[in-house]
């Protein structure tokens, strides 16, 4: 249920000739998004991935198109947005935003191995080493500011200890993070879940999905990673993945000690940053489409798995 603007083959072969990437052989919709429209094309010279984007800020995508060449630029593994013979990425087709990328091999990693977190750590920390130079600016959409803003909302919704626990977690992250950030800054993915990566076993294809895309606090992206990537099921951080994921990123990033002192904190207010946006999702503002909404239940797992076991100890930047 992703294919929310239907296209012809007819149509799909005339926009392609705008681009050198040979003529169409198949297309075919992809089941698998949530947001936007995803087609898999194959030409008689690649495989291709056209998206067509049916909600969000459209003036927005223009960053999105820099971010993504900006990274592909730096050799990181991301879909370039292929470019017309003029130079131009993005286009509109069937009256909407529309963009062309490679497609990347692989598959989502649901339950990732080691060398699989190890390859995500690492590419996550040569991506933060130079997003930090990258020009571009989209303030965080899901930052503090969004939280002490949209929090009111879901209150109604919840249990008076679920009330009294998001309330208070707001507070202290507002004393944490209220004032002017000297944490390091960057480009973000944002949104750096397992199925927003591709793995060819244990080898990263690649990671898709840039729409949450923005310029904050570096450790924002790594502890969402981690919230992700390195939790059981009770919520509960998995030694292994974190340290596997943690000792890579540092390898080409190492954290700073003001970043190694928010740490637990950061881990807390980006779990809670997902257990409101479904909240909102469920109970404030349903997707017009038919989609299961995720669930909010997991991230409040997290959160007071956090908040009970606290954060693990950092690995050290040296024992990488
Ligand atoms: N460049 C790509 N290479 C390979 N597969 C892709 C690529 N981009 C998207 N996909 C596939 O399409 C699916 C939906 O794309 P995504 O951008 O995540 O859409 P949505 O934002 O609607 O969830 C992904 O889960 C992935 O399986
Ligand atoms: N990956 C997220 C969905 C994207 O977050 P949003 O704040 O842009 O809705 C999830 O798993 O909830």
């Amino acid at each position: 249920m992703a294919v929310f603007t239907p296209l012809s083959d007819a149509q799909v072969a005339e926009f392609l000739r705008r681009f050198d990437v040979g003529n169409l052989v198949s297309l075919e919709g992809v089941a698998g998004g949530t947001e936007n429209t995803t087609f898999f094309v194959t030409t008689d010279r690649r495989e291709l991935v056209l998206t067509l984007f049916e909600q969000g800020e459209h003036e927005e995508l223009p960053f999105f198109v820099d971010l993504l060449d900006y990274l592909d630029e730096h050799r990181l593994p991301v879909p370039g947005p292929v470019h017309d013979r003029e130079g131009i990425a993005l286009h509109s087709l069937a009256g909407k935003p529309s963009l062309l990328f490679p497609r990347l091999p692989g598959r989502h990693p649901m339950a990732p191995n080691l060398m699989q977190c190890q390859a995500l750590g690492d590419a996550l920390g040569r991506m933060h080493a130079v997003s930090q130079h990258f020009p571009g600016h989209r303030p965080n959409p899901r930052d503090l500011n969004w939280l002490v803003a949209m929090h009111h909302r879901v209150l109604g919704y919840l249990s008076p200890e679920d009330q009294a626990l998001m309330k208070d977690e707001v507070e202290i992250y507002q004393g944490v993070f209220g004032a002017a950030s000297e944490l390091p800054h960057g480009a973000l993915h944002g949104d750096l879940f397992r199925d927003n990566t591709l793995f060819e076993g244990d080898r990263l294809g690649g990671i898709i999905d840039f729409y949450n895309g923005c310029t904050g606090d570096l450790l924002f992206d790594l502890a969402i990673v981690i919230n992700d990537w390195a939790s059981g099921p009770e919520g509960q951080l998995d030694r292994e993945r974190h340290d596997a994921i943690l000792c890579a990123y540092q390898a080409r990033r190492p954290l700073t000690d003001d970043e190694r002192e928010v740490w637990p904190t950061m881990l807390r207010m980006t779990a809670l940053r997902y257990w409101l946006s479904r909240l909102l999702v469920v109970y404030v503002d349903p997707p017009a489409h038919d989609l299961t909404p995720h669930d909010p239940a997991q991230f409040h797992t997290i959160l007071t798995a956090r908040l009970k076991h606290g954060a693990l100890p950092l690995p050290e930047a040296s024992n990488t």
